[in-house]
């Protein structure tokens, strides 16, 4: 079994729970509160900016040249899709300023950042690879379920459900899986934690935009 196989059943339950999330479900109906959608995307402009930073360090953390060359080529995915939320939804939705980290957003993006910089690159790779893989499959779910007639969000939809972001899943998926082979039982293991800590904060973090999430002080 496939390294990315394994850790995927160990997660399947906190996807399942992610697409039956309110957020994820008035996304795809068009219902969703616009104030609520605001929120989410003012909160992803600030992950995106430190996921694309978590990516930057792992690519040159990368033994491999190939690797090297995917994780940049990644981490500038990251900072086109921020900036297209900027111009584009942003300016659609009147979102402005910029924005502090909300507690969990603050959490989500500093465990990467930790795991690019301290935890064994392998670890790291696992780490963030739930950012990959999670958006892809809740996106095809979105995009597979959505309501006819016109979606205020189809063109978040669209993104994720999208190709070319298809391809790059794959391609993260596939790095796991070769660096995997390479890792004592004991790495896969941290690799599959790393995985399933990240599943639980792409869960809080949706949560968290449906709360619009304070800081308590
Ligand atoms: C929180 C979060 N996770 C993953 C992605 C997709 O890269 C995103 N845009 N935001």
């Amino acid at each position: 079994m496939k390294w990315s196989e394994n850790a995927w059943d160990e997660i399947e339950n906190i996807y399942c729970s992610i697409i039956e999330m309110p957020f994820n479900q008035e996304l795809l109906s068009g219902t969703l509160l616009l104030e609520r959608f605001q929120f989410y995307m003012q909160q992803d402009g600030v992950y995106l900016v430190e996921f694309s930073r978590a990516l930057s360090l792992i690519a040159s953390r990368c033994f491999n040249h190939p690797y090297t060359l995917d994780f940049i080529r990644f981490a500038e995915g990251a900072i086109v899709v921020e900036r297209s939320l900027h111009e584009g939804y942003f300016k659609q939705f009147n979102v402005t300023g910029t924005t502090e980290a909300s507690p969990t957003c603050q959490n989500y993006t500093q465990f990467l950042l930790t795991k690019a910089s301290l935890d064994q690159v392998e670890v790291a790779m696992a780490a963030v690879l739930p950012c990959f893989w999670i958006y892809k499959k809740a996106g095809d779910y979105i995009y597979a379920n959505q309501h006819e007639g016109i979606n205020p969000y189809q063109e978040w939809i669209n993104t994720y459900a999208g190709e070319e972001f298809g391809l790059l899943v794959e391609k993260a998926i596939a790095i796991c899986d070769a660096v995997a082979e390479t890792c004592s039982a004991l790495q896969r293991e941290q690799m599959t934690k790393a995985f399933v800590m990240a599943s639980k904060l792409e869960w809080m973090f949706w949560d968290s935009a449906y709360r619009l999430e304070k800081w308590p002080v």
